[in-house]
């Protein structure tokens, strides 16, 4: 029976709105004035990896103009050899590794200048062994992962002192088997993903208690099947790469609920002008359209391409970065 649809979605909540979202991040790049650019100018650079990310695991990388993308990206490199949010910022370690991920997925790495890169990154280590995020000193794991994991794709992770950033992040690890941003602090679903990430690269996860951390994981999981980022949280879609690829990491994926956490994401979707938001019913955003197609990736959604858990990139891109030419 030809479907009667009369100008509304013929898309059900079953499945993924392909089309939907490719227009809606081409749409957005185009966008320059609305709230959400507006509002995101200072981490254009993350826009870019999370946009192209997922253009790049739907198929569609190829609707976008390389050239344009990799000239606004080095115009974004300061001559400390770091990356800015966007023209004229200052540099941070958070844009450096999103410039050098999108670069990769357009297997443009040659176009750097990597000793450059690499000295920036080196420079944010401190004695202890921890990283900075830029020069003002702020100490986080999150720049203990984005550090390790942006030398390992510029194939120069011995220019730091691993077994320094190692013991560092260990540091961090709770009673609760999970890690917070600094030593002592709380178990946060973000922070684990960055040192579980930076220790699976470094090939340290054998220091992590798989049971007692994949539980603390497991439990983020509500009853409507979407995962939250601490105890007593709300779900959010984000989630569902920060706890998800954690998860996989230490191989215990397998205690929670997929198929409800398919059907969480896919009800975050806006059908009509695609993108996918933080929970049902939310405006959608770049970062959380991101974020729920590389879940729904990790998940094994038909008709997506595979993205690597720790590198957060497509499978053939970090393949191509270690065993390609
Ligand atoms: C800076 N930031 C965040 O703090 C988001 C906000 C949020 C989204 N959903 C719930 N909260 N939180 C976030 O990324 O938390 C995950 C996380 C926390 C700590 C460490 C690593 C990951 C988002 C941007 C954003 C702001 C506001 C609303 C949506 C997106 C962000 O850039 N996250 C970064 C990671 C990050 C996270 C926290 C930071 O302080 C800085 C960076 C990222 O995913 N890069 O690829
Ligand atoms: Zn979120």
């Amino acid at each position: 029976m030809a479907d009667a649809s009369f100008g509304f979605s013929t898309l059900q909540m079953g499945e993924l709105a392909i089309g939907k979202h490719v227009h809606y991040i081409l749409s957005v790049e185009k966008k320059k004035d609305s709230f959400e650019s507006v509002v995101m100018d200072h981490l254009r650079m993350n826009g870019a990896y999370w946009g192209l990310t997922t253009l790049d695991l739907l198929g569609k990388l190829d609707s976008v103009n390389a050239d344009e993308v990799l000239s606004w990206i080095m115009a974004c490199q300061h001559e400390s050899g770091g990356f800015s949010g966007n023209i004229g910022h200052d540099p941070h370690i958070l844009y450096t590794l999103s410039a050098v991920q999108v670069l990769a997925l357009f297997n443009k790495l040659d176009v750097l200048d990597i000793d450059k890169v690499a000295t920036y990154i080196t420079g944010l280590q401190n004695e202890d062994g921890s990283f900075s995020g830029d020069m003002w000193g702020e100490v986080d794991t999150r720049f203990s992962y984005i550090a390790i994991c942006c030398l390992s794709i510029l194939r120069c992770l011995d220019k730091i002192n691993v077994e320094k950033a190692v013991s560092y992040i260990l540091s961090c690890k709770n009673l609760d088997g999970g890690f917070g941003c600094t030593p002592g602090g709380e178990s946060h679903a973000g922070q684990i993903f960055c040192c579980v990430g930076a220790l699976a690269i470094t090939g340290s996860l054998h220091h992590v208690d798989k049971d007692l951390l994949g539980w603390w994981l497991c439990e983020r999981q509500v009853k409507s099947g979407g995962l939250n980022g601490r105890p007593e949280k709300l779900p959010d879609v984000c989630y569902s790469w920060w706890v998800l690829s954690s998860l996989i990491m230490i191989d215990r994926v397998h205690w929670i609920d997929k198929e409800k956490l398919v059907k969480f994401i896919l009800d975050c979707q806006d059908l009509e002008n695609g993108g996918i938001s933080d929970r049902p019913d939310d405006a959608v955003d770049v970062f959380h359209t991101y974020f729920g197609v590389a879940g729904l990736s990790l998940l094994e959604y038909p008709g997506l391409k595979a993205v690597d858990p720790a590198y957060a990139l497509p499978v053939d891109v970090v393949n191509r970065i270690f065993f390609g030419r």
